[in-house]
């Protein structure tokens, strides 16, 4: 299977200048090979680095050390040490993160916010307008929401603009860090649906889920770390054990 994503040696280590300067290592030395339509789930206890695997991947947090190296159209691109300029781009086309939290301009409605995700994948407006309509559709939010501001929808409807947002028009690579935390049972179940059809697209999705079941259902591997390191790789079953 053709890699997309090639992390080596991977470390972060955070100052707490509030608390005398103390280090906080959360990452030390991550090797991890994502292949297009992989979906990998990243496990382990509170506090193993996972959030700061995927941050690191998505250059929001910069690494310490190491590479991250995503293959795009252009070839391969080491996201550690890239120029915001060009993170920017390849953020909008060619990487997408899903937390739990929507950010969102001032007064934007959920259909301006999903379709300015798919122009920077390359839609044209018309286009994008249509792509972010059936991708609010495939999340299921109600389309008197779809104008309204963002900033008085529920946490709920927030998680699911911004996974409409960043599966609309897939990009190679998708991150996504509690995608489906706020959602009730209907909308969880929509929202884990997607997520797993985006495996026959060719996507590679890199996932922290607390909930087991989600990993069961949508990971082909689970790593998990665990003080930084990757301790374990296998199927869900190996890693997490068939009776969990
Ligand atoms: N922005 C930050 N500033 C300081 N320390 C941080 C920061 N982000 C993470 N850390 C520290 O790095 C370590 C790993 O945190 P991280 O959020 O990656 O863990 P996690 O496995 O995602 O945990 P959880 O499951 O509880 O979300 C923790 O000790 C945490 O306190």
């Amino acid at each position: 299977m053709e890699q997309v994503l090639t992390v080596r040696g991977l470390r972060k280590t955070f100052t707490l200048h509030t608390v005398d300067g103390r280090q906080v290592v959360s990452l030390r030395g991550v090797d991890l090979d994502v292949a297009a339509g992989e979906h990998v789930a990243v496990a382990g206890p509170s506090g193993a680095g996972k959030s700061s695997l995927l941050r690191c991947t998505q250059r929001s947090y910069v690494p310490d050390a190491g590479s991250v190296v995503l293959r795009t159209e252009h070839g391969p691109i080491d996201l550690a040490g890239l120029p915001d300029r060009d993170l920017a781009r390849l953020r909008g086309r060619n990487l997408g993160y899903v937390s739990q939290f929507l950010a969102t301009p001032p007064r934007t409605g959920p259909a301006e916010v999903v379709a300015a995700a798919a122009r920077r994948r390359g839609l044209d407006r018309e286009p994008a307008r249509d792509a972010a309509a059936e991708a609010l559709r495939g999340v299921g939010l109600d389309e008197g929401l779809w104008d309204v501001d963002c900033g008085v929808l529920s946490g709920g409807e927030r998680q699911r603009v911004n996974l409409a947002a960043g599966t609309v028009r897939p990009p190679q690579l998708l991150l996504l860090d509690e995608p489906v935390s706020a959602l009730d049972p209907a909308n969880r179940e929509l929202a884990l649906q997607l997520i797993g059809s985006l495996r026959d697209r060719g996507v590679a999705v890199l996932a922290v889920f607390h909930d087991l079941d989600a990993i069961r259902r949508l990971a082909t591997r689970v790593v998990e770390l665990a003080d930084g390191h990757i301790v374990r790789s296998g199927s869900a079953d190996e890693v997490l054990g068939v009776a969990a």
